[in-house]
């Protein structure tokens, strides 16, 4: 009998377990989870995108989980907004919609139209049609009661040496610190707004959009903010094709937005699900759902983009190896840097020069487990969402750009080229004021670039 999750079934209490077909077996596991609930539908997709970590035929049956839930009664919604916002949904809105167009595990979503004088609507969004997240009754209790059973699994895992390596009371921390976000909307918000701002400093100001929040109904768990009419989603080829949008240019700005706002501007999406990326009519990108961020304070996105430097631009994997001994990333005692560039160099050699919708990303992950494995390696959270994010990009490459060689196009090359440029002249403004290249830096291997077309670390 096989013991891996998803190839046999289980019953507690039973003595015999039956085999079951790994498909079977995975969509029992899928369906078990719909039924645990809302932290559980979550649980379940994130393993969905993690690759690599859970068999394919199980990351593919979670990609499925259903996050729709019957909503709650239409009293319920009014009382929680009364609640919130301290008056009846009657005198809050002009107009509102009891019947939600989403119903997700943690909030529903309903339609709404401002007030048309300033007074009564507050700020600048007088007579807007909006939308109104509304968090679900009593979630927050029953997200803190199933991540404590959650926690103490954990801590049971650990004591195998499975469970030591996948780090799963880091993985259930993380998870639950994911959630706490999530439950304050104002911390949507604001992440909402803050990344607008960080946008409207880049070359893609006019190419990407944020709805935008209307703070005098936004409370924690309330959400208002511009309703999104015209668009369609990023995984729907008919419908962009249809609209006469180029597939090409939608992925370079999704791709180009990304990684300057990872490896830039230190907010960055962090669930770029189809549900979450629009293309208006004007063929502009809209980003919904800010529930999920990843931040990078200076001296680690500065780690970062040395990282990524190093890997797909100077194919230093020396330099590489110290990065990520510098990110905390490498837990092994003693581990040589020379010995790990050279597996670092075995792993990234395949990719050198292929089209990236030819590299399959599973196998890549797969791949990328086994040596983070052998180095005990638990990458920050942070990299771990961005590689998740690079995952959905790579998704609607294929989808509208299958063709496209994402790393030998010039806008991506220049982008990557500013910012490595940004960080020698970092450098050398960091030298000029204290006579060491490295005070600001935190003593960053890849803050000591002399110059990004020929880099070697001093
Ligand atoms: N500003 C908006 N304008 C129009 N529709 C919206 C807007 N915000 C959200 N929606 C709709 O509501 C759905 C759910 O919203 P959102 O993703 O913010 O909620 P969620 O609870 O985090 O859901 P999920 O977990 O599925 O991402 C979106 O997929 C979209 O269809």
């Amino acid at each position: 009998m096989q013991t891996t999750l998803g190839v046999a079934e289980f019953t507690i209490g039973s003595v015999a377990t039956r085999e079951l077909s790994p498909r079977r077996a995975a969509r029992q596991v899928r369906t078990v989870f719909e039924r645990l609930g809302p932290t559980y539908v979550k649980l379940g997709q994130l393993i969905a995108s993690s690759p690599g970590v859970f068999t394919p035929t199980l990351s593919g049956e979670f990609e499925s989980l259903l996050d729709r839930v019957a909503p709650a009664s239409p009293d319920t919604v009014a009382a929680i907004i009364a609640e919130e916002l301290g008056q009846p949904v009657s005198a809050a809105f002009a107009g509102f919609d009891e019947t939600p167009i989403a119903s997700a595990s943690i909030a529903q979503v309903h339609t709404a139209r401002l007030h048309s004088s300033e007074s009564m609507a507050g700020e600048s969004m007088a007579g807007e049609s909006v939308v109104v997240k509304v968090q679900r009754p009593d979630i927050a209790g029953r997200l803190a009661a199933d991540v404590e059973i959650l926690s103490a699994t954990a801590r049971v895992a650990e004591l195998s040496r499975y469970g030591r390596m996948a780090g799963a009371r880091g993985i259930i921390a993380d998870f639950a610190e994911s959630l706490d976000a999530e439950l304050d909307f104002r911390t949507e918000a604001a992440a909402m707004e803050e990344f607008s701002a960080q946008l409207a400093t880049t070359p893609y100001a006019d190419l990407v959009r944020t709805a935008r929040v209307d703070h005098a109904h936004t409370t924690r768990r309330v959400l208002t903010m511009e309703r999104i009419t015209d668009a369609v989603r990023i995984d729907d080829v008919a419908a962009i094709r249809r609209a006469g949008h180029d597939g090409t240019a939608l992925v370079r700005t999704l791709l180009l937005t990304f990684l300057e706002s990872a490896l830039h501007g230190g907010l960055f999406h962090g669930d770029l699900h189809a549900g979450n990326v629009l293309v208006d009519s004007s063929g502009r990108i809209v980003l919904l759902d800010f529930g999920i961020v990843g931040r990078f304070d200076e001296r680690t996105r500065r780690l970062v983009r040395g990282l990524f430097g190093d890997l797909l631009v100077r194919n230093d994997y020396e330099s590489a190896g110290r990065v990520l001994v510098e990110l905390g990333a490498v837990r092994r005692p003693g581990s040589s840097t020379r010995e790990g560039a050279k597996d670092l160099r075995r792993f990234a050699a395949p990719l050198a020069g292929k089209n990236l919708s030819d590299v399959s990303y599973g196998d890549l992950g797969r791949r990328l487990t086994e040596l983070a494995a052998v180095y005990d390696v638990r990458l920050p959270r942070e990299l771990v969402l961005i590689g998740k994010q690079l995952l959905y990009v790579e998704k609607y490459m294929k989808l509208l750009a299958p063709r496209w060689r994402a790393f030998a196009d010039r806008a991506v090359l220049e982008l990557m080229a500013r910012i490595i440029n940004e960080d020698t002249h970092a450098d050398e403004q960091d030298a000029g004021n204290s006579g060491d290249g490295n005070s600001s830096g935190g003593g960053a291997s890849s803050g000591s670039r002399s110059d990004h077309r020929d880099i070697r670390t001093r």
